[in-house]
């Protein structure tokens, strides 16, 4: 199992309030699958994929990424594993607005592992003929095919995206959700993408409905829907 998350738990503490975000979550994602989390604001779908990414850390239970405790992970170690393993894709793109889109991708670089081509990666995105082009000269859905360049040129294990269109129209957003099928497809990244919207669920083989810090529900899709057949 690629992903194996095992009864974990993060509470936060603000003053004497202490919150319980993630109340034992269990959760499973084969190597190469697409997986997609649902749930309302605030069930704590960010704080999971923060602890899967690297980002932050989880109080107990146990978070294995292709066969390493990653909540066990020294700080030094878990930085490797965030900048080396880990693609992040989020809503607002967080491109450098004064870095060229080759220069943006660029940047990611020097921290990976085993870099893919900027150039293959440019054409995998299509965005080749706009490298030159500084964020401000793109529209909302080439930021974010530049932002999955970024994210995918250094080859990670697994790619996590935070409302990856929620930012975008309807058809920018199919167009996004096309690449990542393709990305899934050409480099066998395994994908877990969070979503407020039901709709997509239909293109992952896996859906986990969070609330309040619980798995609620799973769903494994036996049939999946290509991103161009999903509507909403
Ligand atoms: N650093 C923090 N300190 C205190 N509370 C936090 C912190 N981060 C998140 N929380 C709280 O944890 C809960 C879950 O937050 P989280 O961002 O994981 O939810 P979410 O499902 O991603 O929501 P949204 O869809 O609105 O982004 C919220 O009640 C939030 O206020």
């Amino acid at each position: 199992m690629f992903i194996d998350i095992s009864n974990l738990k993060k509470s936060y503490t603000t003053g004497v309030v202490i919150t319980e975000v993630l109340k034992g979550i269990e959760m499973k994602l084969e190597k190469g699958e697409i997986g997609v989390i649902l749930g309302p604001s605030g069930s704590g779908k960010s704080t999971l994929m923060n602890i899967l990414g690297g980002i932050d850390r989880g109080d107990s239970g146990s978070v294995i990424v292709d066969g390493v405790e990653v909540n066990k992970l020294s700080d030094n170690k878990l930085t490797d594993y965030r900048r080396g393993d880990i693609g992040f894709v989020f809503q607002f793109y967080n491109l450098v607005p004064n870095l060229t889109v080759g220069e943006n991708i660029e940047v990611v670089l020097n921290i990976s592992k085993s870099p893919l081509n900027i150039d293959e990666v440019l054409a995998a995105v299509e965005m080749q003929d706009k490298k030159h082009r500084f964020p401000r000269e793109l529209s909302g859905g080439e930021q974010q095919r530049v932002s999955i360049a970024r994210a995918i040129v250094k080859n990670p294990k697994l790619l996590l995206c935070d409302e990856p269109t929620g930012a975008l129209d309807f058809l920018t957003s199919r167009s996004i959700l096309q690449l990542l099928e393709q990305v899934n497809k050409k480099y066998g990244t395994t994908i877990l993408m969070i979503t407020h919207n039901a709709a997509i669920s239909a293109m992952a083989n896996r859906v986990f409905k969070l609330r309040s810090g619980e798995i609620v529900e799973e769903v494994v899709n036996q049939v999946i829907v290509p991103a161009e057949r999903i509507e909403w």
